[in-house]
């Protein structure tokens, strides 16, 4: 086929499975600019439209008029397991095992450690070659403050690992979605691999989080993490949460004990007797207005199931791999993400030597994708609002730009 049948090939399988799509409608739930082409929700999701008369509404009432009572009359102490119990439903947690707060390298800290202490005789935390920067760092700090060694080892390796040293294993501590590539990772098989050698998991969603069915509940995970900036759409350092499995929420000793974890808060005692259930994995004064935030924010998700944003967004990223298939390959650029539908997320993964080049060149066309080093563009395809055409245009421009 000839360049411009290839490129009306695709453009009609664009806008034919954009007219087959039933979710079509939630795009209107965000403020997105009409000419341009937003895929950074690999670092920060778009503004949903209901949040600003939220928060307006959260200043001027309950900060400007309620004041202190609105700690109770607001709900603002409740917020961070009720916000937690509505992100629990996007990563398959029944009520009660999430809650909201501080950050996601606080919240990586805090769990690494419990999760650690549920192991005392273990020397060894588990991790891929692969970690994010912050998620390496607190690896590596806990490890220093327990007298625990890093066997770091790369992810296709690691389900051995767990067979031939997991005796000595406290923690594997994972990404579910690589942060580079957007590989999404075997989660439930690691996980069942990890128990096979009493092992205790501990999993980051920073970027897979409102993307993919993650089943935390369904895979008996131990523990989870991760931030609500990224697809989840909660704002610029919107909260991260925390999940911990039921059966480990008594046992549970966070290094972090603040009084808002504490089972009487309010009567001051000297010592620190730890709430009951989740709200033990509460630290200081949550940040609330970022809560209300990402509260308001989650409801960009209503009336959908994660199943069904799952199977969209992997209709977005295959429609990449085609178009790639088409228009990058004959240029010898190489997609990173793998191939298989079940081992992607909700990012594309371009490998290119010119890649900041390329990211500054596409951003003047009106197409806002990031890098990461050495050679890496990424393209985040939310499943909430991307479209098969956008995908479509997106890679003709990377072509472009090239050429
Ligand atoms: C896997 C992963 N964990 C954690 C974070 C962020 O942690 P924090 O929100 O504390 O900066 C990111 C992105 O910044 C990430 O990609
Ligand atoms: N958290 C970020 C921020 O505050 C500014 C810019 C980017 C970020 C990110 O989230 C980086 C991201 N975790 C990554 O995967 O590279």
């Amino acid at each position: 086929m000839q360049d411009t049948q290839v490129a009306g090939a695709l453009a009609t399988t664009a806008a034919e499975l954009d007219a087959q799509d039933e979710l079509a409608f939630l795009r209107r739930r965000f403020h997105l600019p009409d000419e341009e082409v937003y895929c950074e929700s690999t670092c920060l999701g778009p503004l949903p439209v209901n949040v600003p008369q939220e928060m307006a509404r959260t200043v001027a009432q309950e900060w400007g008029r309620g004041l202190l009572s609105s700690w109770w009359e607001a709900g603002w102490w409740d917020a961070p397991r009720r916000v937690g119990d509505k992100v629990g439903r996007l990563v398959g947690a029944a009520p009660g095992r999430t809650v909201v707060g501080d950050s996601t390298t606080v919240q990586l800290f805090n769990a690494l450690v419990a999760a650690a202490r549920l192991r005392p005789e273990r020397r060894t935390l588990l991790a891929p070659t692969t970690q994010f920067t912050t998620v390496r760092y607190i690896t590596d700090s806990v490890a220093r403050l327990l007298g625990l060694r890093v066997r770091r080892v790369a992810p296709a390796e690691l389900s051995a690992a767990l067979g031939a040293e997991g005796d000595d294993v406290a923690v594997l501590v994972h990404e579910a979605v690589d942060f580079r590539t957007g590989e999404a990772h075997d989660l439930a098989g690691l996980t069942r691999a990890a128990h096979a050698a009493g092992v205790v998991c501990l999993w980051d969603l920073s970027h897979g989080a409102g993307v993919l069915p993650v089943g935390l509940d369904v895979h008996d995970v131990d523990f989870a993490v991760g931030c609500t900036y990224k697809y989840l759409c909660g704002g610029p350092g919107a909260p991260a949460f925390l999940y911990v499995n039921a059966r480990h929420q008594d046992a549970v000793d966070q290094p972090l004990p603040g009084w808002t974890g504490h089972a009487e808060p309010f009567a001051m005692r000297d010592v620190y007797h730890p709430a009951e259930g989740i709200d033990r994995g509460r630290i200081g004064t949550p940040s609330i207005l970022s809560m209300i935030a990402l509260e308001h924010a989650l409801d960009a998700y209503e009336g959908v199931t994660i199943e069904q944003i799952g199977a969209r967004g992997r209709s977005l990223t295959g429609f990449f791999l085609t178009c790639a298939d088409e228009l990058l390959t004959p240029q010898g650029v190489g997609v990173a993400t793998p191939r298989e539908p079940q081992s992607r997320a909700g990012h594309m993964a371009v490998r290119h030597p010119d890649a900041e080049d390329i990211i500054g060149r596409l951003r003047k066309r009106g197409v806002y994708a990031d890098r990461r080093p050495p050679d890496l563009m990424r393209f985040g395809l939310h499943p909430l609002f991307c479209t098969h055409r956008e995908v479509l245009r997106v890679v003709t421009e990377i072509t472009e730009v090239i050429a």
